[in-house]
């Protein structure tokens, strides 16, 4: 597979009049491979929109070496700027114009030919709503119709920060299909996010951000399994005397009021006979798979970000959330 996007120590901090200099980035690496729906995580502040930022040249950094769809960024952008689409910024339309007129100004500028506004319009879920004027649109609309706009193009690479921040349940499934129909056409996509339950969903690679620096990257799946611990719930009739049977035998064991989460398993049947072997007859055994949640607190300490749809909203408005201590990189 090719690089579509690739990042190497990356460095950028940002002056600060009185606390000193804040480094956003600190090394920080990535790799986007053709073809992938790639999901960039991170808790607020870890440094997403820096990346982003600094791919595009919106921010000059102070280090590190990028290239996107084999050009030195941002340097050379201007080579592949037909082949790739970013909404890093929120995008701002003029409200008196409708979907369709946006895109046939936007076309015409970029010598795109006119039939190609239809079809954006199609692929965003917006055809039936494109004589609307922008104004009526909701948010999660708005959102598509930037992203038909960088459609247009017909990019090989869609680069989207935070597509679903502040879009409700149903702006954000919308967001979602879409995003999915375009990776079913091929398109790579780059997407940035601080909730994990949509990087699940959509995604097939995911690179895990916090403080900075690269903690995690791989498959989706590979960096799930690079945190199973062979955790099992298992239910007994007496909890505490298979604790003991269990500890006995090497395993780790938490014992929890009606049931112990035993740790290391390698096979479940081997634990199942050796408390059978003790007349503990299992009347449970669940394996505790991680989900990229469990993955992101190990690795961030962040507190997990609501969905947008939760009361309250996501935390860390201030732009920040509590970290843990660094962690070491995981690479799957
Ligand atoms: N222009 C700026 N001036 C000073 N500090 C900045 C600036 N832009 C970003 N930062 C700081 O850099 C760090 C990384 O911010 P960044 O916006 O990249 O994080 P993020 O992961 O995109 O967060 P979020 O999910 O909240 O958008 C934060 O500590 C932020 O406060």
């Amino acid at each position: 597979m090719s690089a579509v996007i690739e990042i190497e120590g990356l460095r950028k901090s940002f002056r600060r009049l009185r606390h000193g200099d804040r480094v956003a980035l600190d090394g920080f690496d990535l790799l986007v491979e053709a073809g992938q729906v790639h999901g960039f995580l991170g808790p607020n502040g870890s440094g997403k929109t820096t990346t982003l930022r600094a791919l595009l040249g919106l921010v000059r950094a102070d280090a590190g070496r990028m290239t996107v769809l084999g050009q030195p960024a941002p340097r050379l952008l201007r080579a592949v700027s037909n082949r790739f689409g970013a909404i890093v910024e929120s995008p701002q339309f003029f409200g008196n114009f409708t979907g369709r007129k946006t895109l046939q100004l936007l076309a015409t500028a970029g010598g795109v030919p006119a039939v190609r506004v239809d079809e954006a319009l199609e692929r965003v879920g917006l055809r039936d709503r494109g004589d609307d004027r922008v104004k009526a649109y909701s948010l999660g609309m708005k959102q598509r119709l930037a992203v038909a706009s960088a459609l247009l193009k017909q990019p090989e690479l869609l680069i989207l920060d935070e597509p679903a921040n502040g879009l409700d349940p149903a702006g954000i499934r919308e967001m979602r299909d879409m995003m999915r129909a375009l990776a079913a056409d091929g398109v790579t996509v780059l997407v940035s996010s601080h909730i994990l339950a949509e990087i699940e969903l959509i995604c097939d690679h995911v690179t895990i951000i916090s403080r900075g620096r690269r903690v995690a990257a791989g498959t989706v799946r590979a960096v799930l399994a690079g945190f199973d611990h062979g955790d099992y719930l298992v239910r007994v009739a007496e909890p505490a005397r298979a604790a003991e049977v269990v500890e006995a035998a090497g395993l780790r064991v938490v014992i929890h009021d009606d049931h112990l989460v035993v740790s290391g398993v390698d096979d479940p049947a081997r634990l199942s006979e050796l408390l059978g072997g003790h007349d503990l007859w299992v009347r449970e055994l669940t394996p505790l798979t991680p989900d990229l949640e469990s993955v992101f607190l190990e690795l961030t300490g962040a507190r997990v970000p609501r969905q947008v749809d939760d009361a309250g909203g996501p935390p860390g408005t201030d732009g920040h959330v509590e970290l843990g201590p660094t962690t070491p990189e995981v690479t799957a």
